[in-house]
């Protein structure tokens, strides 16, 4: 989604507030599998998803790391998303224990689509809009459904002006 501009605020969150964010993810997911509490495997959603499932995975010394890819496209007002890679099969059977994590969820709808297939994973994302909110495990932040947020990686460190302006 690139249409910013529907939304009010801006939350910019810098590679030092993901990393602890998404450490914070790690630690309350500690445990937390099923039966003896591990996870088999961590699963990220490209592309924002990367950088969180690894985080997720060295925290956890979770080894098997795999990926799905999903592309969501507009037309008409309507978000339709697409997965356009798997994950391995045999690995994900129907979900039981996996750890699928996204940077963020917005309207659900790309989590919904892969809640559909892996039913029984456990969905974790950093940051939250309310929204989406029902279709996420676990989360850390909640942040309004006006809000934008703006990921390390998609910003630059640039000259502002003063406050106070020279002529
Ligand atoms: O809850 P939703 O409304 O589906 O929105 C959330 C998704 O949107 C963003 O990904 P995007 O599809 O923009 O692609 P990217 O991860 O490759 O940047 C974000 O990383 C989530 O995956
Ligand atoms: N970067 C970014 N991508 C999104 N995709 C859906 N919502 C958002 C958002 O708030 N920020
Ligand atoms: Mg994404």
């Amino acid at each position: 989604m690139t249409d910013r501009l529907p939304h009010e605020k801006g939350f910019h969150v810098s590679w030092d507030q993901l990393h602890r964010d998404a450490r914070a993810l790690a630690w309350r997911l500690d445990g937390k599998g099923p039966d003896d509490g591990a996870w088999r495997a961590v699963v990220g959603i490209t592309r924002g998803g990367l950088v969180p499932a690894m985080i997720v995975s060295r925290e956890l010394d979770i080894r098997v790391v795999d990926t799905i890819s999903v592309k969501s496209y507009s037309h008409q007002d309507q978000r339709e998303a697409k997965v356009t890679k798997f994950p391995q099969a045999e690995l994900m059977g129907d979900g039981e224990g996996i750890l699928i994590v996204d940077d963020l969820v917005d309207t659900g709808k790309t989590l919904e689509l892969v809640r559909q297939m892996y039913p029984k994973a456990h969905f974790a994302t950093v940051y939250a809009k309310p929204k989406g909110n029902p279709l996420v495990d676990t989360y850390i932040t909640e942040v309004s459904q006006d809000t934008w947020i703006f990921f390390p990686w998609d910003m630059a460190l640039q000259y502002v002006q003063p406050y106070r302006g020279t002529d």
